[in-house]
């Protein structure tokens, strides 16, 4: 039975988009002359739940997908690897379902081809955010993505609301795409706005600055003032120079990356965000918790997709073994 069917409670519930990603099966390759894609669901949010299921937490999802084959497989998909898509809205105005084309031309030099005009994600409305669900989430995680557009962005306004007024801690996962947004200005805006309201913050150092709208960025000063708001752990991802956490007692927590055979650079963030959250619900120290997101991540870019190889707890404890002095 789902925790949906039980009434039970989730250990968290992702809010955004769920797409699809066609991953080059041809690798250290131009996208012009790749012939051959396959298939996988997609999306940030999708990803960190989906990784979470795999790591054995109660997860739910809350988004809207196209009734189409490729919103139809969203949602199979996601229900086998244990999510609960009672919070998934199916679009009845016609809109489609995100792509991502990804690009392997070679283990560092990847690159994501978007299609996302009019995709049914950006089309989730307030009124089809459940407060009642939201409410039974001990941790809502939302993408920054998410806020670029209206109505996906009052809707996830909506969900934060009602995740401060039944206690359910925020994650921010800032994931910040450039397309779908129109200004620098208009980004930075809704970055900060639930930035500001949420409990931890996770984002590339890149991604802070354009939270900031600015250019290089310290680490310091971003977390000053995020201190200053309701942020109680602030994530700072430096790629494979490893990442940072900060928390509002003045703690400073590094950890490095993990050695290993990178296959493309894409699903890092999304490996990483899900198991390091998992480490933190399971009751893990900061530090345990930044080793377990480092480990998943490396384990992702070494594998073809960002969502199906989403790896076990086992898999990510036994690389945390076998290295005990990571790389960088
Ligand atoms: N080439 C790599 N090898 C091993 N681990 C990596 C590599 N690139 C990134 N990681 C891990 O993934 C984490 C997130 O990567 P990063 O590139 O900062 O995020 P994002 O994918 O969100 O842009 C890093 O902190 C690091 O631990
Ligand atoms: O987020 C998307 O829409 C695309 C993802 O599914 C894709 O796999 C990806 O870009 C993951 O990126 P990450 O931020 O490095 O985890």
């Amino acid at each position: 039975m789902t925790s949906e069917a039980s009434g039970g409670k989730f250990d968290l519930i992702a809010i955004g988009r769920a797409c699809i990603d066609l991953n080059a099966t041809e690798y250290n390759r131009p996208m012009e002359e790749t012939m051959t894609f396959t298939k996988y669901v997609g999306g940030s949010p999708a990803n960190i739940a989906i990784g979470s299921a795999k790591l054995g937490l109660r997860a739910g999802f809350v988004g809207k997908i196209a009734d189409d084959q490729h919103g139809r497989f969203i949602r199979g998909y996601m229900e086998r690897a244990g999510i609960d898509v009672s919070g998934l809205t199916v679009d009845t105005e016609g809109h489609k379902t995100g792509l991502a084309f990804t690009e392997i031309k070679s283990p560092d030099e990847c690159s994501i081809l978007m299609y996302r005009d009019d995709v049914a994600d950006l089309y989730l409305r307030p009124d089809e955010v459940d407060e009642d669900y939201i409410r039974r989430a001990g941790m809502l995680v939302v993408s920054g993505t998410a806020l670029a557009q209206s109505p996906s962005r009052e809707a996830v306004l909506a969900a934060v609301q009602a995740a401060k007024k039944h206690g359910v801690k925020i994650v921010f996962e800032l994931d910040y795409r450039p397309y779908t947004w129109k200004t620098p200005e208009e980004t930075a805006v809704y970055y900060s706005l639930v930035a500001e309201q949420a409990h931890i913050v996770i984002g590339t150092r890149d991604e802070y600055d354009i939270m900031e709208n600015a250019v290089g960025g310290a680490n310091e000063v971003t977390t000053a003032n995020l201190f200053k708001h309701a942020p109680e752990i602030v994530v700072i991802k430096h790629g494979v120079e490893g990442s940072y956490a900060y928390t509002r007692e003045g703690g400073t927590f590094r950890a490095h990356a993990y050695r290993t055979q990178v296959l493309k650079t894409f699903g890092a963030g999304d490996s990483y965000a899900s198991a390091f959250l998992y480490a933190l619900i399971r009751g893990k120290d900061l530090e345990t918790a930044l080793r377990y997101g480092s480990a998943s991540a490396s384990i992702v870019v070494s594998r073809h997709s960002s969502s199906d190889a989403m790896p076990a707890v086992e898999e990510i404890e036994a690389l945390i073994a076998g290295q005990p002095v990571p790389h960088a």
